[in-house]
């Protein structure tokens, strides 16, 4: 077999197109036919039966010809429907099928008649193509095949491969037994099991190589021209449970997605993380710089939610790993509880619905309050804590705000100037800020006490914000006469895990398990945002609404590759990497650069046509921390 030319062997259905010619064959020649859908569904389990290698080929042939009542003029809708259907990957891969033009041979169980036309539009020579063909009678009803052909036979495809008597490699793309036969005949180097269209487990087990898109086969051969990394290699890790709209984008797109429903801690994350090229998060896994030193091929972090508290930014910007999150999908959600949670408090409801639970009628107005016309001082006033500044105005409350930023006042909202004076002028109280280290502990005795007597006191944002022992103190006193928790300093990894804190049991007091954001509107929002910003990174390099990474908004990549180098933000990079440019005489079309403190991220689009020895040379730049190539 060797004299250094690759031969490709590619099987038709379910392979070259994404289905079953005669299935949809089926469901043309049978349109109006009175047991239409039960032949359709007895033709596909034939195919099935067949293609798992548990059904003779001439009797399956047989058996489907006989159900399909089919006739030359359904084959040119049957053409039209297939042109449609050809598998995506071979769809952008048509260079692939012009460069090796002479070395492409389809060998089909299926039928010339309509394999021809379709593979011709990409390149492969009609002799090239080993099928059957139908036989019509005059009215040019099908009626049978060409029985002589050994490709209507089992073992057919062995025979016909053993005729054509190839030089060189013989590589097999398919996704049927028929198919992992040749192999098994020893006139294949590799079977590879194509399953973009479909998996058939038997024949996972026997491939060499599983293939999930025509796309890894042409890496791992080293004859990628049409998209620079396969999809199906990028390893995605989606933890607490996020929304299935995340897990259905990313498995859409291609990804290797693999789902975890609670936290892990550090130790099982640095273990889970080694080979994983996109992590996805809620608020309790702590990504931290031991778990990105054993982050291998980590490219992006997505946090499915607000906070970003729990990720190590610095260390991930370091480490060329891009963040991002959802700031907007949930704070609707958090302001209807924060509002839902003020009116409970006001009326004591919380504890009155317990004592009705435990059969005790206490009807009396002492100490409920309406809450119109009552002050409400937010502490933060960033995304949630502006919108919850509407919604309260609009239920009479007067609103108060204190942030450490310039915030423009919405509606009639208050601005205080410093926190002492938010606290001493407002009824009820609550904690909108975000989880900045600066931040621990900065609500706790000092703050209780200038707050007004018999306040309300809300913390929807982060645990480690308020002093947990000053909190349960002060309602205890009566200082404080009602509190709404969502968040705590330590939370359970999960729901299995028991929640432990000093403030079970405290009057007045609701407790959420960190549900502010929990809604599936919220949820679904997010998994909607999350994983396209992460795909658009992946796909064009543009890091808009990334935490940490300099904000670059790309075109989208026409004609050009696309380099995209990460590196310590050091002066004279940016010259280094178009010295190397060039010296290799390279034509740039478009180049893009941000800093921030940290990293320099430098975006340069070139001519296709490029001597290749420059991705080594920008590679070895000094300090370079990632660098990458799209097309
Ligand atoms: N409970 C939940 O389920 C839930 C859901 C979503 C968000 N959150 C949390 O809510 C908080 C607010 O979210 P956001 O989207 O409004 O964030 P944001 O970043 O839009 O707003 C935070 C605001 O707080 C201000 N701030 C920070 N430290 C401050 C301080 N010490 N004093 C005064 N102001 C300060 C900032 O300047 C900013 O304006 C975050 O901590 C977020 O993680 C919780
Ligand atoms: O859903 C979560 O785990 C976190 C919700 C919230 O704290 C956020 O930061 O958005």
């Amino acid at each position: 077999m060797r004299n250094g030319k690759k031969n490709f062997i590619i099987d038709f259905d379910s392979t070259f197109t994404q289905v079953e010619a005669l299935d949809v064959l089926a469901e043309i020649s049978l349109e109006g036919h009175p047991e239409r859908k039960d032949r359709i569904k007895k033709i596909k389990d034939i195919t099935d039966v067949g293609m798992n290698g548990e059904l003779n080929l001439r009797e399956s042939l047989d058996q489907r010809l006989a159900l399909l009542d089919a006739h030359k003029k359904d084959l040119e809708s049957l053409v039209e429907r297939l042109k449609k259907q050809v598998s995506k990957s071979f769809k952008r891969n048509k260079e692939f099928f012009n460069e090796h033009a002479d070395r492409i041979f389809i060998i089909s169980n299926g039928f010339k008649d309509f394999i021809v036309p379709i593979v011709s539009e990409y390149h492969v020579k009609p002799e090239n193509v080993f099928a059957n063909s139908f036989e019509f009678d005059e009215s040019g009803k099908i009626v049978g095949y060409d029985r002589d052909n050994a490709l209507s036979l089992n073992n057919g495809k062995v025979e016909q491969l053993r005729k054509l008597n190839l030089q060189g490699d013989v590589y097999v793309i398919g996704d049927g037994y028929t198919d992992y036969e040749i192999k098994v005949a020893g006139l294949a180097n590799k079977f590879y099991a194509f399953t973009e269209n479909v998996e058939r487990e038997n024949i996972l087990e026997k491939a060499d190589h599983v293939t999930p898109s025509l796309d890894e086969f042409l890496y791992i051969n080293k004859m990628n021209t049409a998209i620079s990394y396969p999809k199906n290699r990028i390893n995605v890790l989606l933890l607490e449970n996020v929304h299935p709209r995340a897990i259905e984008q990313m498995k859409h797109e291609g990804y290797n997605v693999e789902v975890y429903p609670a936290g892990l801690d550090e130790d099982e994350l640095c273990e889970k993380i080694k080979n994983v090229s996109v992590l996805g998060i809620r608020s309790k896994t702590q990504v931290t710089a031991r778990v990105l030193e054993s982050a291998n091929r980590l490219i992006a972090v997505g946090a499915f939610c607000i906070g970003t508290n729990q990720i190590d930014l610095e260390a991930c910007l370091k480490k060329g790993v891009a963040v991002f999150n959802a700031p907007f999908s949930n704070t609707r959600s958090v302001v209807e509880l924060a509002i839902a949670e003020i009116i409970a408090l006001m009326r004591k409801l919380f504890d009155r619905s317990t004592f009705m639970h435990q059969g005790k009628w206490d009807k009396s107005a002492k100490g409920s309050f309406e809450i119109r016309g009552k002050s409400l001082g937010i502490i933060g006033y960033g995304n949630i804590g502006a919108q919850l500044s509407v919604l309260a105005e609009s239920l009479g409350l007067i609103v108060y705000y204190y942030d450490v930023e310039e915030k423009l006042a919405l509606g009639n909202a208050r601005k205080c100037h410093s926190l002492q004076e938010l606290l001493s002028v407002s009824d009820i109280v609550t904690l909108h800020v975000d989880g900045r280290p600066e931040n621990k502990n900065m609500f706790g005795e000092e703050q209780f006490n200038i707050m007004r007597d018999k306040a309300i006191f809300l913390n929807l944002s982060r645990g480690h914000v308020v002093d947990i022992a000053a909190l349960k103190a002060n309602i205890e006193s009566g200082k404080i006469a009602g509190a709404a928790i969502d968040v705590f300093p330590q939370e359970p990894k999960s729901n299995n895990e028991e929640f432990i804190s000093e403030l079970r049991t405290l009057p007045n007091t609701i407790l959420s398990p960190h549900i502010g954001g929990s809604t599936i509107e919220a949820q679904e929002n997010i998994a909607n945002f999350v994983p396209n910003k992460i795909m658009d990174y992946i796909n064009t390099g543009s890091t808009s609404n990334s935490v940490n990474f300099p904000n670059l908004q790309l075109p989208t990549l026409e004609n050009a590759h696309r380099l995209i180098h990460i590196h310590e933000n050091m002066p004279g990079i940016l010259a280094r990497i178009n010295k190397v440019l060039a010296d290799h005489d390279i034509n740039i079309v478009g180049q893009y650069l941000k800093t921030n403190e940290v990293i320099g991220y430098v975006i340069t689009d070139i001519d296709k046509e490029y001597d290749k020895e420059v991705i080594k040379a920008l590679r070895n730049i000094e300090h370079t921390i990632k660098f990458r190539v799209l097309y």
